[in-house]
């Protein structure tokens, strides 16, 4: 049935040789016996995923995640067991790796989907889709060795994602191209999976499994450690990650970085998808301005940053508010607040007036990329809703939050700052 994975008794191993010149050796004497031996990479593994459903597949560095997915995807040949994933499949592991670097982009476009399987008229009229999503402009008629890396794994990602696949494999250590772009590539995973893809996912993020996947297996040396609830599975990739698996398995849990719920309320702005624009109010400034006073698009961890919002309003408003939200890359929303819902109002303003609204804060953000939605909206009421939205820039800008050396070291999505109070008895 389209979209089943079947893995049986599954294992690899590759040859290892005592020194360099062994495998030649054995090639020229055969008589003198083998002088490999074999190293298991996977072993006994097992598992039946069914059609739609979203697999998270977590291990430490070296646990064999990569090769099971080549293995499912027949990139590689197994050494023993059975493995077939049925159906159409779009593997998102080595992206761009099959461009030819002297072809324009167009015209490997043209090669990667009739290795898809598309016929060519097929590919043309799904060309429009492509160009627009991996949205490279004039480059797209350039050869491809001309192209950035980022440039490379954007066309890819359009190409290999053009129509549904019955199965969808990504390796999220391939996350593509800058924060916009991964946020894009996340909603379109998304969107397959609605439509009943089934998705095979490995990730290293704890909140991207958890949001994304309903069953994941925790990979450990090769074999299948856990098949299961994803923060089980999670609990014990981090009980190994700690170093404390063999010890302590029950006792570590796991912060599940779920993003806080949209407030009640708010959905007039957080519900849309893309920008608002009126000829009432234009957005003319979005600035991140650090403790000296000076603006950046790269701040320290745990300081205090002021994020200033300008907006001009062309029409008189009574009762105007300004409001931001937070995203990290993979779309979740961090924080988002307004003037309404922290019980401020500047008043009636009248037109020709600039709006100016300072949050001050200090980023207790872990290091990482971010994007800044910002809105205006008119008349507050109820827990947040507005009469009339003015504007909303859906992901209007980003910045980025860098390692404080000064802070103490902790993972997560946010610093919850704790203080710590040690005693004995
Ligand atoms: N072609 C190869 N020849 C020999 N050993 C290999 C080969 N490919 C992978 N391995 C070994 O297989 C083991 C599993 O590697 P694999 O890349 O599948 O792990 P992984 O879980 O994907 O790790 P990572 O998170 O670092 O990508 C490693 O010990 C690796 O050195």
């Amino acid at each position: 049935m389209n979209g089943r994975i079947t893995v049986q008794q599954l294992g690899k191993a590759y040859r290892q040789y005592p020194a360099r010149w062994s495998r030649l050796a054995e090639w020229m004497l055969p008589f003198v016996g083998p002088l490999h031996r074999l190293h298991w990479v996977l072993q006994d593994v097992g598992f039946d995923i069914a059609p739609g459903e979203s697999v998270g597949l977590i291990g430490v560095n070296g646990a064999g995640k990569s090769t099971l997915l080549k293995l499912i995807t027949g990139t590689t040949q197994p050494s023993a067991g059975f493995v077939q994933a049925h159906g159409r499949v779009a593997a998102l592991l080595e992206l761009g790796l099959g461009f030819q670097p002297d072809f324009t982009g167009r015209q490997n476009v043209l090669v990667a989907g009739q290795l898809l399987g598309l016929g060519v008229d097929e590919v043309r009229a799904l060309l429009p889709g492509i160009l627009e999503f991996a949205d490279i402009g004039d480059y797209i008629d350039q050869p491809v060795r001309v192209y950035s890396s980022g440039m490379q794994m954007r066309l890819a990602f359009a190409v290999a994602t053009c129509v549904r696949p019955d199965v969808l494999i990504v390796d999220e250590a391939l996350a593509v191209g800058d924060v916009f772009f991964q946020q894009k590539c996340f909603a379109r995973i998304e969107s397959f999976t609605k439509a009943g893809t089934t998705l095979l996912f490995v990730s290293h993020s704890a909140g991207t499994v958890l949001n994304i996947c309903d069953r994941c297996i925790f990979l450990r040396n090769g074999r299948v450690a856990f098949d299961g609830a994803p923060a089980d599975a999670l609990d014990l990739y981090q009980a190994e990650l700690l170093g404390r698996l063999d010890q302590a398995p029950d006792g570590i849990t796991v912060q599940n970085g779920e993003p806080a719920p949209v407030p009640a309320g708010m959905a007039a702005l957080a519900g849309k998808t893309g920008s608002i624009t009126t000829p009432l109010a234009d957005c003319v400034g979005v600035r991140l301005i650090d403790q000296h006073g000076n603006e950046r698009n790269a701040l320290l961890a745990d300081q205090r940053a002021t994020l200033q919002i300008d907006y001009l309003l062309h029409q008189a408003a009574d009762d105007p508010h300004v409001g931001f939200k937070i995203r990290n890359r993979f779309g979740a929303v961090l924080y988002e607040t307004n003037s309404y819902c922290m019980r401020q109002a500047p008043g009636p303003v009248p037109a020709g007036s600039v709006l100016t609204a300072q949050f001050t804060m200090p980023l207790a953000l872990f290091p990482d990329e971010y994007t800044i939605t910002v809105g205006l909206g008119d008349g507050g009421y109820g827990e947040g809703s507005f009469r009339q939205v003015l504007n909303y820039l859906h992901e209007v800008t980003s910045f980025a939050v860098l390692q404080n050396p000064d802070s103490p070291v902790w993972s997560g999505l946010v610093n919850l700052a704790p203080q710590l109070r040690l005693s004995k008895h």
